[in-house]
């Protein structure tokens, strides 16, 4: 379902249907909607984000991204945004790529048993253009620990072209903090 809904998005952003298609997709989409809404359940509960082997972790936020190395230390793999993320003359959106970082690096924080934590700030460098439909490598790794605060840094490269850079500081949660 995930990988359609994201196909469906690539699919919205590029193209220009016939206005009888319009109206028997909004009719779907509308059908669609009104089934989901009955099976709503609260955010703990909920599968989407949570699927941590599905693609981008069945969260339609983010790309489609695939982790293919991971340690307590690093993570590499590969990301392919497509229309849905375009900014525009075949460039990924400035906004989808620390949204990339943020899940990435976030994720990271998290491996080896460490607590929660939360973004406090997310650097980027666009180095070059990020295209869309272009298998990109992605990696994250570990600069520093000190005490609650994590600071990681990551890239995306499309083969050996740096296309952007992320600098980012997490901070681990109190007990009961949101
Ligand atoms: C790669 C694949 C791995 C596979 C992983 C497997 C499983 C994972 C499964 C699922 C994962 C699911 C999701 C993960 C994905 C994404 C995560 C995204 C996370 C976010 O997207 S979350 C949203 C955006 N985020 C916020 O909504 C934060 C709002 N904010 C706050 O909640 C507070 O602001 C907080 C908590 C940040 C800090 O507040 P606080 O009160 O707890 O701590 P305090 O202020 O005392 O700071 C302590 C020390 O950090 C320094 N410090 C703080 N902020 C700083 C800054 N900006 N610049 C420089 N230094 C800073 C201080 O200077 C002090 O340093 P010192 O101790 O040295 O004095």
């Amino acid at each position: 379902m995930v990988d359609q809904l994201r196909m469906f998005l690539d699919r919205v952003a590029a193209a220009v249907p016939p206005p009888d298609l319009v109206n028997e997709i909004t009719k779907l989409a509308a059908e669609f909607n009104a089934r989901l809404q009955s099976h709503e359940v609260a955010e703990y509960n909920q599968v989407a984000g949570q699927l941590i082997d599905l693609p981008g972790r069945a969260q339609l936020l983010t790309p489609a991204y695939t982790v293919e190395e991971l340690d307590d230390q690093r993570a590499a793999g590969h990301v392919r945004f497509g229309r849905h993320h375009l900014g525009n003359n075949g460039a990924v959106h400035g906004g989808a790529i620390p949204l990339l970082f943020d899940d990435l690096l976030g994720r990271l924080a998290l491996v080896g048993g460490r607590p929660k934590s939360r973004t406090a700030y997310l650097h980027i460098d666009y180095r070059s253009i990020t295209p869309i439909d272009e298998d990109l490598q992605f990696e994250a790794w570990f600069e520093r620990e000190e005490g609650r605060k994590r600071v990681l840094r990551g890239a995306i490269r499309h083969n050996e072209r740096v296309c952007a850079e992320a600098h980012g500081l997490f901070v681990a949660l109190r007990p009961g903090q949101p």
